[in-house]
């Protein structure tokens, strides 16, 4: 028999509960009573949901207050020093690693987050050094493993697995300068083994151990640690289901199918062209083949006939009862139910499954390979395939102005007129901003007045002219506050944005909005991806008006706003019929519009960020030119429209710059504001390394925590910056944008900010 899998769930629940109740827990407003209490709640939902919907394999141990990564670190005692001895509880200790902590005389800052693989979740990095001491603090699988069997349901734990968490760990501050993660392997290992054997004490049947880094290049060095460590492992676990996800094994199979595993598990959405590979190298063993065909990473609904064509290839080779039906990865990364969402019109209803629907899928999916002669089963098969038929009809309809426009691109247009000294010289005339400029990425605080004016606008509670004039007094404060703090370069705040992505994706053609489609970004931050369905144009100018008012305000330059063609494209869920090249293309030229209008409107400074770009790159390295080349021309054919004198930014946010550098130069923004606060100054080598031809502010402070840095702190970041980067092409600026800031902390910020840059321009 072929049995149905969910390799994990989102832990936000159905109303965001999580998000709500952890924030008010931190503001002092609900009890670590209650605060579990609501946990509780969504784990017992998500469970009971799961075994509603027939599925065989449901995950426990995935859920988490703020990240399973750092839930790991937290139970195997992997807590930096500067977090202990502090008198705070172990959930507070776990919540500053999270997002620091500033209060009752606390003062820690967060431990760094990055980008898990290539989605838009964020994992707070493991600090490891030669002084780790592991030990298991508590055992999260085997209590959330209880909690499910007390109300009925026998679940699936799901741990990381030892390679993965070490290899995603980084060298802490004390670790010696050739330190490896990895080295930590044997001493990790027996409380991997105690964490296991504590499972199979508790009944545990299967668990699920996740590797994802088994489908990096990186991975085929670490054969021999993937030996060891599995082999130590299965002799005293539970059956292992080994899980990859999100690209192919390659040649790793080799290596994977000797492992002593009861189980493999591979992502059949992200890499269909494995599975011939996978299958006969798994063949020979006893190894049980879970095939990830339901896309953990989209939202389309799954096509069952190419599944199940998959799946009959696996039946043959391997027999049923050695086959899983399986979501691709965990659906931690797509919104929880469809039933959610009131305002799609049926047609689109149609093509979309979320979580729970996902669940369905693939239980539906396990009986069909089943052979079961269920009436419904056979009805639901039917009702896919005409679903499936109608989508690939709507699919063949294009905007053929669209698709013409993106046929007749010409070289020039992705090129500026001169190259960047020339540009410089002449923006430094226009704009005249002294040496250490200094800059925001872009929004200010969102406070509750600005989420409730929008919410109430969007309800039609307020008419359009209140709503645009709510705005424009927010876009005044706003102003008025960067001439008070003594900012050079100004921005207008971003208050008419409800997210970055969404709020273009609002105005321009092709797009499909959602009222409740949360999706975890980091910790408590969770956000609404739009769908992209049909080609993509601008009807109108979206963001001009903000701009201009902003700039008849002020005597200093205003820095026009937009988000990027390829972050655009990462943070939404894209088309599947068509390339991510294409519709990169097709917003490059929509936003091409925008950046040429905000020039014509007397906007002298334009940002288009870009954070998602690296979170794009393919995670094999043999993917990757073909990738940066189109993301790069994409960000070009954007921005290059404008004449020299208009000082072009974009911003990125993540650390791991090195695998990308050349790429970023080939950019060829004028200014470009980095986030590198957390991550220790090693982008600095990065820049030693490769070298930057055009300006930079490296972010001087992380946002992403509520602590105020002093502005002693700042200026030893500027001091250790300019030691590699030339004065005259430096910047000064926060490392993102201010929209999940409080106004105080805002402000501290941005005074201590203003006299650092003010200090280091006397010294210039
Ligand atoms: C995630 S990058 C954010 C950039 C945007 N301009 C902001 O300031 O919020
Ligand atoms: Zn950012």
């Amino acid at each position: 028999m072929v049995l149905s899998s969910v390799l994990g769930f989102p832990r936000i629940g159905a109303n965001r509960e999580v998000k709500k109740a952890v924030e008010a827990y931190w503001a002092g407003k609900l009890s670590v009573e209650e605060l579990s209490k609501v946990a509780a709640d969504v784990k017992k939902a998500s469970w009971t949901s799961l075994q509603a919907r027939n599925v065989d394999l449901i995950p426990s141990g995935d859920f988490s207050l703020y990240d399973h990564v750092l839930d790991h670190s937290a139970a195997f005692n992997v807590i930096p020093k500067r977090y202990t001895g502090l008198g705070l509880s172990a959930l507070d200790v776990y919540f500053a690693m999270g997002r620091g902590r500033q209060a009752d005389g606390v003062d820690v800052p967060a431990c760094e987050m990055k980008k898990w693989f290539d989605s838009n979740y964020h994992y707070v990095v493991p600090e490891l050094s030669e002084q780790t001491e592991f030990k298991l603090l508590y055992n999260k699988a085997v209590q959330e493993y209880n909690e499910a069997k007390a109300i009925g349901i026998t679940t699936r734990p799901v741990i990381l697995g030892p390679v993965s968490y070490l290899v995603l760990g980084k060298a802490a501050k004390e670790a010696s300068p050739n330190f490896q993660p990895i080295s930590l392997l044997s001493k990790i290992l027996p409380i991997y083994k105690q964490l296991l054997e504590e499972l199979k004490t508790a009944g545990v049947d299967s668990v699920q151990v996740d590797e994802p880094i088994l489908v990096l290049d990186k991975a085929a060095s670490l054969d021999k640690e993937y030996a060891t460590a599995y082999a130590e492992l299965s002799s005293v676990a539970p059956r292992i289901m080994l899980t990859t996800y999100f690209s192919r094994l390659d040649s790793n199979i080799n290596f994977i199918a000797k492992l002593p595993i009861a189980g493999l598990h591979i992502d059949l959405c992200r890499a269909p062209n494995q599975l011939d590979d996978v299958l006969t190298a798994i063949k020979p063993k006893n190894i049980v083949l879970s095939l990830g065909v339901v896309s953990g990473r989209n939202i389309w609904k799954c096509d069952f006939n190419t599944a199940i064509k998959q799946g009959q290839k696996a039946i043959n080779a391997l027999g049923g009862d050695r086959v899983i039906v399986a979501t691709s990865s965990s659906l931690l990364h797509t919104p929880v139910t469809l039933a959610s969402e009131k305002k799609l019109t049926h047609q689109q209803k149609d093509w979309f499954s979320f979580a729970l629907e996902k669940a369905t899928e693939v239980a539906t999916l396990a009986a069909i390979l089943s052979g079961s002669q269920d009436p419904k089963i056979a009805a639901a098969l039917e009702k896919n395939t005409a679903s499936i038929a109608k989508r690939r009809e709507f699919e063949h309809t294009s905007d053929d102005a669209v698709r013409k426009r993106v046929a007749s691109i010409t070289d020039d247009m992705y090129h500026r007129k001169n190259k960047f000294a020339t540009r410089m010289d002449l923006q430094a005339k226009h704009l005249k901003l002294p040496r250490f400029p200094t800059t925001t990425i872009g929004s200010f605080p969102q406070t509750n007045e600005i989420r409730t004016a929008r919410a109430k606008f969007g309800k039609k509670d307020i008419s359009e002219a209140e709503y645009e004039d709510f705005i424009k007094k927010e876009i005044e404060t706003v102003v008025r506050f960067q001439e008070k703090v003594g900012l050079d370069l100004l921005v207008h705040g971003e208050a008419e944005r409800n997210d970055m992505v969404q709020y273009f994706g609002e105005q321009l053609n092709g797009f499909v909005f959602t009222q409740n489609a949360w999706v975890q970004s980091y910790g408590s931050r969770y956000v609404r991806p739009p769908i992209i369905v049909s080609d993509v144009s601008r009807s109108a100018p979206m963001t001009v008006r903000w701009s201009s008012y902003a700039q008849s305000l002020t005597e200093k330059p205003m820095k026009g706003m937009l988000t990027g063609p390829v972050t655009i494209l990462n943070w939404s869920f894209p088309r599947e019929d068509v390339s991510r090249k294409l519709q990169s293309q097709q917003l490059a030229l929509a936003l091409r519009d925008e950046v040429i209008d905000l020039e014509a409107a007397g906007i002298s400074a334009i940002q288009v960020d870009e954070p998602a770009i690296r979170e794009g790159l393919p995670l094999r390295r043999s993917d990757w030119d073909e990738y940066l080349q189109w993301a790069v021309d994409t960000f070009k054919l954007a921005t290059a429209g404008v004449s020299d004198v208009t000082q072009t930014h974009s911003h990125f946010c993540y650390s791991d710059f090195d695998d990308i550098f050349p790429s970023i130069q080939r950019l060829d923004a004028d200014v470009i504001s980095i986030e590198f606060s957390k991550s220790d100054m090693k982008l600095l080598h990065t820049f030693q390394q490769y070298g930057y031809s055009n300006q930079i502010g490296p972010g001087v402070y992380d946002i992403h925590s509520p602590r105020v840095p002093s502005e002693e702190e700042i200026t030893k970041r500027l001091d250790t910056t300019r030691a590699i980067i030339p004065a005259h092409l430096m910047f000064v600026n926060p490392d993102c944008g201010l929209k999940t800031r409080g106004w105080k902390e805002t402000e501290a910020s941005l005074a201590n900010l203003v006299a650092a840059a003010r200090k280091a321009r006397e010294s210039a």
